[in-house]
């Protein structure tokens, strides 16, 4: 659906996005993470047709963006940061002058308005002027007049800024029921926002991609958490020489109840997690050993995003870092 390859940007001398390269399949839903300055907003622009890269190319439904933009931007819906809505117009009329810049044909622009109100819950909210909607609101016309006409693609920058929790559940909940019928990439500087929505993430820092990757393989860690009877000396001699165990480090005891230990087994690359579970299982029963549960540790995201965040810089980064 979306091929982005070797995308690279400057703003005068100073490269905000940097050899940028990813692929985006239809129906996915993928987050752009990075802090604020990482170049999340420029990626988006230049995806979105609004801003021409310096280098790399574009392909959306392999349309070339930069070859064919007219073509390639009906296949795209936009929400961009800060959207120019027009303060004066009701609902119906802006969405009525953004179906027309979409050449939307009379009847059809008008089946498509009927739909988008339907999916935004914008309803009640038709013949109010837009100055007076509250951010939520707001969002929601900035949310359908992206999707209006069908794109195949929604490029959604920041959508849940400045909405408060309850106005943040309804665009969340909006956006999965969009990805129904759509890809969508959305940008955040907030991990949480990237569990609760998306299937991969990537995260970009100075410009550079640091991160693409599944939710499923980011959550995934190379340690089982065993609870067991079995002390760590009788532990090691068990099971301390299977294949796939790197170490086996003892974590906290219970406090009350001195027989119930845990321990962090850290396996090898390539490891199969449930199987070697399971054979560790197997083997402490058959000393006579309680085993009160035995899986995998799954990694905490926020963390995972703080760890890419203060690692060393490449060159390039570290020099794009210094020109900001
Ligand atoms: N028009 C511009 N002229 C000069 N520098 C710019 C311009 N737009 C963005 N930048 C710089 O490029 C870098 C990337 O900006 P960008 O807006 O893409 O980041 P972002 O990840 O979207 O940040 P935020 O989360 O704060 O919106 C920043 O250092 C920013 O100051």
């Amino acid at each position: 659906m979306l091929e982005v390859s070797q995308l690279t940007r400057f703003y005068d001398e100073f490269k905000a996005v940097d050899n940028v390269s990813f692929n985006i399949a239809q129906g996915e839903i993928v987050g752009l993470l990075g802090h604020n300055g990482a170049g999340k907003t420029t990626i988006m622009k230049m995806i979105s047709g609004y801003l021409e890269p310096n280098e790399g190319s574009i392909k959306i439904d392999g349309i070339d963006l930069q070859l064919e933009l007219k073509r390639a931007q009906r296949c795209i819906g936009y929400l961009p940061e800060n959207l120019p809505i027009y303060p004066e117009m009701t609902v119906a009329e802006y969405l009525d002058y953004v179906g027309d810049i979409k050449g939307l044909a009379s009847q059809e622009k008008i089946d498509e308005i009927k739909r988008v109100i339907h999916e935004t819950d914008l309803m009640d909210k038709l013949l109010s002027p837009i100055s007076t909607l509250s951010r939520g609101y707001k969002q929601r016309v900035g949310v359908a007049q992206a999707i209006l006409g069908k794109p195949g693609l929604l490029i959604l920058d920041e959508p849940t800024n400045g909405l408060d929790p309850t106005q943040t559940e309804q665009m969340r909940k909006l956006i999965r029921e969009l990805s129904s019928s759509a890809t969508v990439i959305l940008s955040t500087h907030i991990m949480q926002e990237v569990e609760a929505i998306c299937d991969r993430a990537l995260i970009v820092r100075h410009g550079q991609l640091a991160v693409d990757a599944s939710l499923n393989e980011l959550r995934r860690s190379n340690h089982l958490l065993l609870t067991t009877s079995m002390n760590a000396d009788e532990l090691a001699q068990q099971i301390a020489n299977t294949a796939g165990i790197v170490t086996i480090d003892s974590i906290q005891a219970e406090e009350n109840n001195p027989s119930i230990c845990r321990y962090r087994i850290t396996v090898a690359e390539d490891t199969d997690h449930l199987a070697l579970g399971a054979h560790i299982n197997k083997e402490l029963i058959s000393q006579g050993a309680e085993v009160y549960g035995i899986g995998e540790e799954r990694r905490n995201l926020e963390t995972l995003f703080r760890e890419v965040n203060s690692a060393p810089l490449s060159g390039a980064a570290e020099e794009a870092k210094n020109a900001a």
